[in-house]
């Protein structure tokens, strides 16, 4: 079963982060919302209606950026982003006047006229996003928007997703890049083997289950069984030459001291001391265990 009894809310002019593991069935419910795919059962209701009863009207209320990158053939981006903001109803001075600021705030507009057979996997990535964003319905569906593009580009489409939300539109986010999600989502959802394993506030998530606690993080010069385990430390781990040890915030001071105390020893080379992230946190709800030390008391 793709999804099996998964129920999500996601509320007007809010960013909902998606995260789950490949084939944990988190296109399966963007294809549902868009009626390519019906449930076996349940509803799926926007502004009231519920789109399970009438597949047109999921196309109608949601925008998407598929996962899959926009083949473009010999369209410009500027072309296709047009036809689907005259498809999406909206005038053509409109339609020019949001490409444009969507492609100036993307920083594409050096390739709005470029073929796209000519252009490159992130250019391609950001059209896609700027078909979807260009005459948004009330929900924009974004399935890895960020794939493929660069950093700086990644900052400016996580805050062009932010600007969506200014007049109420919700945006649903699929991805992988839960470090960057961390700040761009208000409220997400985590799926595993098709089933909600979480969901709800990022900030009221992250504190419910990292409480007060951090991380050292070092690359270590000596394995695993070299270390002596602190009392004040909940577990320590070395995978990978990294070194990872989480600590009550309060006792950072320790921390700091002991990690410079096993450099002089060289058995550590840099270390730093961090919050425990979402990203750690994801890695324990879906059971990846060892991959993060002591993020689960
Ligand atoms: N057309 C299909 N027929 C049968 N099974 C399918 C089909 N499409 C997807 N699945 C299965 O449904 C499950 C959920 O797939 P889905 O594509 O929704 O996962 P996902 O979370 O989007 O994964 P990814 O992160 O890899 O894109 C997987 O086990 C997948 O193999």
């Amino acid at each position: 079963m793709a999804n099996d009894d998964v129920s999500l809310r996601v509320d007007a002019g809010e960013v909902f982060g998606l995260f789950g593991h490949n084939g944990a069935g988190k296109t399966t419910i963007v294809n549902q919302l868009l009626g390519l795919l019906k449930p076996d059962s349940g509803s799926i209701v926007i502004d009231g209606k519920d789109i399970t009863k009438n597949r047109n009207l999921g196309r109608y209320l949601c925008s998407v950026q598929p996962q899959s990158k926009t083949p473009l053939g010999e369209l410009t981006p500027r072309a296709v982003t047009r036809v689907m903001g005259q498809m999406r109803g909206i005038s053509a001075d409109e339609v020019d006047r949001r490409t444009t600021e969507l492609f100036e705030r993307l920083d594409i507009m050096q390739w709005a006229d470029v073929q796209g057979n000519k252009l490159s996997g992130g250019v391609l990535r950001l059209t896609g996003f700027c078909m979807a964003a260009v005459a948004p319905g009330r929900v924009v569906i974004l399935d890895e928007p960020t794939n493929d593009v660069d950093p700086v580009r990644r900052r400016f489409l996580w805050s062009a997703i932010r600007d969506l939300t200014k007049d109420g539109t919700a945006v649903v986010v699929v991805t992988h890049s839960i470090r960057e999600a961390e700040s761009a989502v208000d409220t997400m959802v985590i799926l595993n083997e098709g089933k909600v394993i979480t969901q709800g506030d990022v900030h009221q998530i992250k504190s419910e289950t990292a409480g007060n606690r951090m991380k050292l993080e070092a690359v270590a010069t000596a394995p695993e069984d070299r270390f002596v385990k602190p009392a004040w430390g909940e577990s320590l781990k070395v995978a990978d030459a990294k070194l990872t040890l989480a600590f009550e915030r309060e006792l950072a001071a320790e921390a700091l001291k002991w990690a410079a105390e096993q450099r002089d020893g060289g058995l550590l080379a840099e270390y730093s001391l961090t919050e425990i992230t979402l990203e750690d946190m994801y890695i324990e709800l879906v059971g990846n265990k060892g991959a993060v030390a002591g993020v689960n008391r």
